[in-house]
């Protein structure tokens, strides 16, 4: 079994870097490791006799750029370096890397951006502390403006390593080498799409070290869940495999249940059922075939229904209304415990009112799927959960506060847990931007709680599936087309 991909913070990093420095690799050699693979990598870029430009920092971003560029004259390059600042104040390490380049040491301002083969970005990386100005701004834009392919070193100068926010300025990456693991910046927006395709390279950090400093943080693979997907065994009936109750709108505005319901079907769940308002159930009723449909009048109707134990997961938002009669059903379903998935207006219904929610989720698998608009809306008057600068921590507090998984959605969707563990997605497309297909995502994730996996577990499974069936279809894609690309996505899966 492939192990899950580990997503290290620079402060983490930090301090893998310095257990591993104690457990006997001296500090100069991580930093050796690291210049001899940026080397290698532009070795795949451009061919020896090409002209290559390392523009490099203060700090030890800027050694791994020394190195590599003094490897890269040994290999037959025509390189200039440029320093930010003076050479004489580079201290420690950084000074002993300086060593090995005995080429002239000119101004990274003045380097020559646009008459090169290949630039190597070593001005800031995992230590940059604040935004870029001045000097090293107009550096930075004269980099972008020349059109050559760049390298980064660890990550894109300019580019919060934290955040994979742009502090100022930042440098567009046409490919980024980095060590040990990637860092939130190479996953979260706009960071993902300034790093250009990140490659990770090994420089001897240990697995453990990594596991024991980082450990909570993770790519959005399969490597992280498909274990605990549902492998339905000979014996199985479909009673086993869960009901899913997905509560639908009104006359009106009854397709994002079925949407859901669908989903869920797909995704495996063995029964599902859409709890209709009365006047909606005769819409309903022509449109669903393997669903079965129930008459549910409010938050009295959804009560008697969950009387019955074997619903046990239950969708309930999309499309239902803004309104108090919504949170009057949140509050059943939570009072019934069943896995439950809050979309749409069951988030927006608590508009203002997050603190009705707090702890609200601890004592059933929780999964709350909103878009940040949904996310502004629903913690408002809360600046604890929305000032952080970091998708991640707005997650991950919110998973807290609320004792529900938080699956804050985007290009860069982040799956919080309250237990800390998190992962972020990356195989979205744009081409999921479209009506109903966060009903759908609903279904998936409420169908695979159904069948016992657990919430965090089955929200980021449900992320990926969704995304990945999206990706499959591309450009024309519907609602309606994802939860019949299910099955084919399903299949490779459980090879
Ligand atoms: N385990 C790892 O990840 C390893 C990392 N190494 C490298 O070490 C780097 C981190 O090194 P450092 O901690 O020295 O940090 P950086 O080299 O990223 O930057 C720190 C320096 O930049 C200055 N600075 C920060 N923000 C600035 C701004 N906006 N304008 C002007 N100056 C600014 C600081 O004063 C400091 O001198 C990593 O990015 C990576 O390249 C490798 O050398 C070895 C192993
Ligand atoms: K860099």
């Amino acid at each position: 079994m492939t192990a899950p991909e580990l997503i290290l913070t620079p402060s983490e990093m930090k301090q893998a870097d310095r257990e591993t420095v104690e457990s006997g690799i001296s500090g100069i050699e991580l930093m050796r490791r690291a210049g001899h693979a940026v080397a290698d990598h532009a070795e795949k870029l451009v061919s020896p006799g090409a002209r290559i430009v390392v523009a490099a920092g203060p700090g030890q971003n800027g050694s791994d750029g020394f190195i590599a560029a003094a490897l890269l004259v040994g290999r037959g390059y025509q390189v200039r370096l440029g320093l930010l600042g003076s050479s004489d104040r580079l201290t420690g390490d950084a000074a002993e890397a300086a060593k090995d380049w005995t080429g002239e040491i000119g101004r990274a301002e003045d380097l020559p951006f646009h008459e090169t083969d290949l630039v190597i970005d070593a001005l800031f990386g995992t230590g940059l502390a604040r935004d870029l100005e001045g000097a090293v701004r107009l550096t930075v834009e004269r980099m972008n403006a020349s059109g050559r392919p760049i390298l980064a070193v660890d990550l894109p100068s300019g580019i919060d390593g934290d955040t994979g926010e742009v502090r100022g300025v930042a440098v567009k990456a046409t490919r980024t080498v980095t060590f040990a693991t990637r860092k939130p910046c190479h996953l979260l927006m706009p960071g993902r799409a300034y790093s250009g395709p990140v490659e990770v390279a090994d420089i001897g950090i240990g697995r453990k070290i990594l596991e024991a400093k980082g450990g909570t943080l993770f790519a959005n693979n399969p490597a992280l869940w498909n274990h605990v997907l549902p492998r339905p065994g000979l014996s199985s009936h479909k009673y086993e495999r869960g009901h899913t109750l997905v509560a639908s709108g009104g006359a009106t505005r009854t397709g994002a249940a079925r949407l859901a319901a669908r989903a869920a079907l797909r995704i495996g769940s063995g029964l599902v059922t859409v709890a209709s308002p009365p006047e909606a159930l005769g819409v309903n009723a022509a449109h669903l075939t393997a669903v079965m449909l129930r008459g549910c009048d409010g938050p009295e109707g959804l009560n008697t229904i969950l009387q019955d134990p074997r619903f046990n997961a239950l969708v309930l938002g999309p499309a239902l209304g803004i309104h108090a009669g919504t949170r009057a059903m949140v509050a059943v379903a939570v009072h019934a415990r069943r896995s439950l998935v809050l979309d749409a207006d069951a988030l927006t219904s608590f508009e203002g009112l997050a603190t009705e929610l707090h702890g609200a989720f601890r004592h059933a698998p929780t999964v709350l799927t909103p878009h940040d608009g949904e996310f502004n809306r629903l913690f408002k008057g809360h600046p604890d959960l929305l000032d952080p600068a970091s998708k991640l921590e707005r997650a991950r507090r919110a998973a807290v506060y609320t004792g529900a998984v938080l699956l804050l959605k985007g290009p860069d969707t982040v799956i919080a847990a309250p237990d800390g563990r998190t992962a972020i997605n990356e195989n979205g497309t744009p081409y999921l931007a479209t009506a109903g297909s966060g009903d759908t995502l609903c279904g998936l994730i409420a169908g695979l709680m159904a069948q016992g996996v657990p919430a965090f577990e089955a929200a980021c499974a449900g992320v990926w599936i969704h995304a990945q069936a999206g990706a499959s279809f591309g450009p024309g894609l519907i609602a309606e087309d994802l939860a019949e690309l299910v099955p084919g996505v399903l299949r490779e899966l459980l090879k």
